[in-house]
């Protein structure tokens, strides 16, 4: 059997910082994350209280949690950030960037001072964390051009189509195409068409506004959407990317073959049931632009 002195010293040994909190926030005991590669040591903090030593709002959301773990008496698991300079009392030694957090949070069956506790475990989950930030940028994000893919496009669409029912947030959506890929490929080798896709990308970036999303949607074909725009400036916008397209692709010209680039362009209307109507008017739009004889915008 473990003797209790031995306790203690498992207690102690623990990987991961254990804290002792009262419903009103006040740190009883610390145990375990001795280790300062990852954690800074929370003994210092014994004896006061969250809202002493974290903003305000932070405060209030660990007091949250702590209400919700003891009312619910599940085990909770909560993610967040948290930096040694966010909580005053907490030594310099330890990681420097700010530490992601899996808490899991359990609530315990005594009192101390004749409040009810729980038991917080803090593990340090910043480098999963980074992991899947990197995953998730990955999943949305085109290999050859670092545009939006088509899969994260379409998820945002959905969500300014529902922003434009509810507000009536006026949307443009553009959708383009290169002229002549075929020719220039077949040329001047594939290695030159995949330049000009990331040069479509490269001229295109500069122009957008922090709400815009541009995308690659599949082979040479690019969609761009853009919140807050009237048909007439999303037209402005249609045409001064054509200038810039086309000077920006003119090395790549073959004799009389150009890289141009046909657009259709159409805003979501209220008669729109979902963007795949506002998307599907964009690309009759640009079929037409290419039967009109390339180079050309259209809108619908
Ligand atoms: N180099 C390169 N070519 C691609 C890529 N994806 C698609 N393509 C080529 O792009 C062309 C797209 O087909 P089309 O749009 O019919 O060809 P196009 O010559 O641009 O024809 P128009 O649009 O009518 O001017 C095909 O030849 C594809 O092989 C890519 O990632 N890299």
């Amino acid at each position: 059997m473990i003797d209790l002195q031995q306790m203690t010293a498992v207690l102690e040994a623990l990987p991961d910082p254990a804290f002792i909190l009262s419903r009103s926030g006040k740190y009883v005991a610390v145990f375990g994350g001795r280790d300062a590669r990852y954690y800074h040591d929370g003994t210092g903090l014994i004896g006061m209280y969250i809202s002493d030593l974290v903003k305000p709002d932070k405060a209030e959301w660990f007091l949250e949690r702590i209400g919700l773990a003891l009312e619910s008496r599940k085990l909770l698991v909560e993610e967040y950030e948290l930096s040694n300079k966010d909580v005053k009392g907490l030594p310099d030694e330890g990681p420097e960037d700010p530490i992601w957090f899996e808490g899991r949070i359990q609530a315990l069956d005594f009192k101390v001072d004749g409040e009810s506790l729980v038991l917080w475990v803090a593990s340090n989950i910043s480098e999963r964390h980074e992991i899947e930030i990197r995953l998730r940028e990955l999943s949305d994000t085109d290999q050859l051009t670092g545009l939006f893919n088509r899969r994260k496009l379409e998820h945002d669409l959905a969500l300014h189509f529902e922003t434009f029912t509810r507000h009536a947030v006026p949307t443009a959506i553009l959708i383009f195409d290169v002229d002549n890929l075929k020719k220039i490929n077949d040329s001047e080798g594939h290695h030159v068409g995949d330049e000009v896709l990331l040069a479509v990308a490269n001229t295109c970036r500069p122009e957008l506004r922090k709400t815009d999303i541009a995308c690659r949607f599949g082979g040479d074909e690019f969609v761009v959407c853009l919140p807050n725009t009237e048909p007439d400036r999303a037209l402005k916008f249609a045409e001064r990317l054509q200038r810039n397209l086309r000077q920006a692709l003119s090395d790549f010209s073959v004799g009389d073959i150009a890289a141009t680039i046909s657009l259709g362009a159409a805003n979501i209307t209220s008669e729109d049931r979902s963007y795949e109507d506002t998307l599907k008017r964009a690309d009759g739009a640009l079929y037409e632009a290419k039967r009109l004889g390339k180079d050309k915008i259209v809108t619908a």
